[in-house]
């Protein structure tokens, strides 16, 4: 499945700043994410997590810095069908079942039809493959949109918020076929604003104001900081900054 090799970083951003609408957005980032991790992208609202996800699928103009991806430049041609990018927006064609969708996918990802029913067996929806996705709940729909960037067999996922308004028991599947992923050597840049999700990570990436205030595994996170959760990790860590900024 990988053709990078293993000590090679998957992500790796230098000095990264991306301007949107002529004012900064990301500043200044610096980090690596290794092939085969499950990484957190978590802040507040607006810090810019999905811009650096728009970025890293090459969507988004680079204003100072560099990015390498799967050992290329966001964009380049070659990543196409190496990177799966799932946006907030389920988007599905809401009038075919999940099984034409995901085949439509397929096609578009040159990969056999039997990848289709293999992704939808991934994300659980194996029972649902014939319904509409207008006939789906809202956590069946995003499961269905996972499904379509899981088919051409992407060694990167970028998952912006995909366990937003699912219910507990759909998430914990949800982060137990993405760890699944992940042991097959799946690299998983997954964004959040729930910052319990950050225990399912190897590490996690925290964002403020657009600029890194943290990447480590969680639990060197809570323990750095002398917390007992994340939410007061990342409340920790923001205090120190205000210091050290006064
Ligand atoms: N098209 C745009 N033009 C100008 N500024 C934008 C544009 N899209 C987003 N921004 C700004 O960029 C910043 C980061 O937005 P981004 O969507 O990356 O944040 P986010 O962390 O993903 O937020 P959320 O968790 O709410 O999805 C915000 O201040 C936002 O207002």
């Amino acid at each position: 499945m990988m053709n990078s090799t293993p000590d090679e970083a998957a992500v790796s951003v230098d000095g990264l700043s991306v301007d949107r609408g002529g004012h900064p957005v990301l500043r200044d980032l610096d980090f690596a994410v290794p092939t085969g991790a499950v990484v957190g992208l978590m802040g507040p609202s607006g810090c810019g997590k999905t811009t650096l996800m728009r970025t890293l699928v090459g969507v988004q103009r680079i204003t100072s810095g560099t990015a390498r991806v799967l050992g290329h430049i966001p964009g380049a041609p070659t990543l196409r069908s190496r990177i799966g990018y799932v946006t907030q927006a389920v988007s599905v064609y809401r009038d075919l079942t999940v099984e034409q969708n995901v085949a439509y996918f397929a096609t578009l990802a040159a990969a056999p039809r039997s990848s289709a029913r293999e992704a939808i067996d991934t994300v659980g929806l194996g029972a649902y493959a014939d319904r509409r996705v207008d006939r789906l709940s809202g956590g069946q729909a995003s499961r269905a949109s996972l499904a379509c960037a899981l088919v051409g067999s992407p060694e990167l996922l970028v998952l912006d918020e995909p366990t937003v308004g699912l219910d507990p028991l759909t998430r914990e599947e949800l982060w137990t076929s993405m760890r699944a992923l992940a042991e097959n050597g799946v690299t998983l840049l997954v964004s959040s604003h729930v910052m319990d999700e950050a225990s399912r990570c190897d590490s996690v990436l925290l964002m403020r104001d657009g600029r890194l205030l943290a990447h480590e595994p969680p639990q060197e996170l809570i323990r750095s900081t002398g917390t007992d959760s994340m939410d007061e990790a990342f409340l920790a860590l923001i205090r120190t900054q205000q210091e050290v900024a006064a």
